[in-house]
């Protein structure tokens, strides 16, 4: 066996949603925060992400997340998050996954019942309370960057979908926001495939009419990820959401052929873009929570706990909690003779 790679890896998953860890094996990545290791990875070392997230290593709804030295001398650690189209700035599952690896293999001490850590993501620092009971993560609660509606109620022409009123937020990442019933979309998770394919076309269409870029960081633009929302459906929720993660290029002559995967978790930041919208519609207060549900029935929990601004925009700084589990560990290797040097894709699961 030769070997030009060995990553090591713990597989987690945050309320269903796959976050793969970097424990080992990453280059040097340099840079004066993790927004930079971030610039720096993308152009530089793209080849990881992929190989970490496609075939035969990966699987198109899997998120992974590269644990790096923080530069900022307030956080315990940094990672970097990546999935199949982009290097998110945060993510709610994924920060999720990263505090449960973290606490569980002993990279960080584990004080029960309370652990408390600062995170450096691309977004910036994450204050995190990690509820630990024997040794097990039992809830991670983190403070997320703050977050902002940009757009409510605009209306959007989607090709094959007629007008489409959406909202776009920030929750973390850009999200186009709109609502499930007027689309005649069931939120199922077994309708998983038309959820894709509105959620994609509504995206595209987004991103071409409304582009957004975020006031303190102009590079971080969108929107890049899609929410199709609804009323709750199971005891002690209040709202339910498919969020659409792409992974693949949308052709709008081939809306059909849509590539998207939907995230198994409620979605962190999704659930805050989601808060944010509703307390700009005076919907959501401060001190209120709110509970929602993903395709798999699994909740965050999300509470905004204060008002503020970024840039022009009125915005909240929410809180949001859920629970992680380690379901494996992995050493991934790479030989060079390998005709598959970054993984593949097949039009079969990956659109
Ligand atoms: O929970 C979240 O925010 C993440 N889940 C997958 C897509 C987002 O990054």
């Amino acid at each position: 066996m030769r070997l030009s790679r060995m990553i090591t890896t713990i597989e987690a998953h945050a309320e269903g949603e796959p976050g793969r860890v970097i424990t080992g094996g990453l280059p040097p990545i340099p840079g004066d925060s993790v927004f930079e290791k971030m610039q720096w990875m993308q152009a530089n070392a793209d080849d990881i992400r992929q190989l970490m997230l496609r075939e035969p290593r990966g699987h198109p709804a899997l998120c992974c997340n590269a644990l790096v030295p923080p530069c900022d001398p307030r956080a315990d650690a940094g990672f970097i998050i990546m999935e199949q189209t982009e290097y998110p700035p945060m993510s709610g599952s994924n920060t999720i996954c990263v505090t449960t690896v973290l606490l569980e293999t002993g990279i960080l001490p584990m004080r029960e019942p309370l652990t408390e850590l600062t995170l450096e993501t691309p977004a910036g620092l994450i204050g995190v309370r990690a509820t630990c009971e024997a040794g097990k993560v039992t809830r991670v609660e983190f403070r997320n960057v703050p977050a902002f509606a940009v757009h409510l109620g605009a209306v959007i022409e989607v090709p094959g979908l007629g007008p489409v009123t959406v909202d776009v937020a920030w929750g973390g990442m850009f999200y186009v926001l709109a609502e499930a019933a007027p689309l005649g979309v069931s939120l199922d998770g077994a309708n998983g495939t038309e959820i894709v394919r509105v959620s994609e076309a509504i995206r595209h269409a987004t991103a071409e009419q409304l582009p957004v870029a975020h006031p303190e960081n102009p590079a971080i633009t969108g929107p890049t990820i899609t929410n199709l929302w609804g009323p709750p459906q199971a005891p002690g929720t209040h709202g339910r959401g498919a969020i659409t993660l792409s992974t693949g290029p949308f052709d709008p002559a081939r809306p059909d052929r849509a590539s998207g995967i939907l995230d198994r978790s409620p979605c962190g930041t999704g659930t805050c873009a989601k808060m944010a919208v509703m307390h700009a519609r005076g919907q959501l207060e401060v001190g209120q929570d709110y509970v929602n549900a993903g395709p798999l029935g699994t909740t965050f929990t999300g509470r905004i706990i204060e008002e503020t601004r970024v840039g022009p925009h009125p915005a909240i700084i929410p809180t949001l909690a859920g629970q992680g589990w380690i379901h494996g560990t992995a050493n991934w290797t790479l030989d060079p003779g390998d005709p598959f040097q970054t993984g593949y894709t097949v039009g079969d699961m990956w659109g």
